[in-house]
């Protein structure tokens, strides 16, 4: 964790995520920064992650407002909210209807809009990785609602939600994940990294904008 100062208010900022499928899974474990993060008293999380575009109007580079999710893994029972509750974290049964902050994505449009920027927003699906996935399983994904897909983001969400955080989320397309199995394009981890690379700047210029503009 850094802390720090942005535009006139305390943040804290995590270096990097734990993936469940780096911890076999387990999603408690996975979601403990975030858990502190709010007995550190943070009101607002604002997360990004690297995603496969599904919908065909998504290209590499192109940035993704979280609207909503489709939590793979929480729905086949791994969820970081199983177990014991502690109510210190919030209540045993969890809405996630408005998961993804209605008046925080209307900020970061206003930003966009203001800084010429094209933002899409779209749903976001977590398989459990580490595995990309086959043609048909991203076509399976596109048939249920899917516009970008990860292994990340839904589990940390998630949690915020049942302390109360509220959440704003944007995917950075790192690769076209609607492939055809007969052609010979494929996903690499290296191009992941490349894409990533080259949007980190503008993509931290506009989280500096909407924190800046922030009224919490
Ligand atoms: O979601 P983040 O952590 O940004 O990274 C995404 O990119 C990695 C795969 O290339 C996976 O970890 C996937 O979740
Ligand atoms: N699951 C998944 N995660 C990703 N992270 C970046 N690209 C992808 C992708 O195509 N699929």
């Amino acid at each position: 964790m850094v802390f720090g100062q942005l535009g006139g208010k305390k943040v804290v900022c995590l270096q990097g995520r734990f993936h469940p499928y780096e911890h076999s899974m387990d999603l408690a474990l996975c979601t403990l920064p975030v858990r502190v993060m709010h007995q550190l008293g943070v009101k607002v999380m604002i997360v990004s992650n690297a995603a496969g575009g599904i919908n065909t109007v998504l290209r590499h580079g192109d940035l993704m407002l979280i609207k909503d999710h489709i939590f793979l893994p929480g729905l086949a029972g791994f969820s970081p909210l199983v177990g014991c509750n502690d109510p210190r974290f919030g209540a045993r049964f969890v809405s996630v209807h408005d998961a993804y902050d209605k008046q925080l994505r209307q900020l970061a449009i206003d930003v966009g809009r203001r800084n010429n920027m094209t933002l899409y927003e779209g749903v976001y699906v977590m398989s459990g990785g580490p595995q990309y996935e086959s043609p048909a399983e991203v076509s399976l994904f596109k048939t249920v609602g899917a516009d970008a897909l990860g292994m990340s983001t839904c589990h940390e969400v998630t949690v915020a939600r049942q302390c109360g955080i509220k959440v704003l989320g944007f995917s950075l397309i790192t690769n076209i994940a609607n492939l055809d199995a007969d052609q010979s394009v494929e996903v690499s981890h290296e191009e992941v990294l490349d894409i990533a690379k080259q949007a980190g700047e503008r993509a931290s210029r506009f989280v500096s904008d909407i924190i800046q503009e922030l009224t919490i």
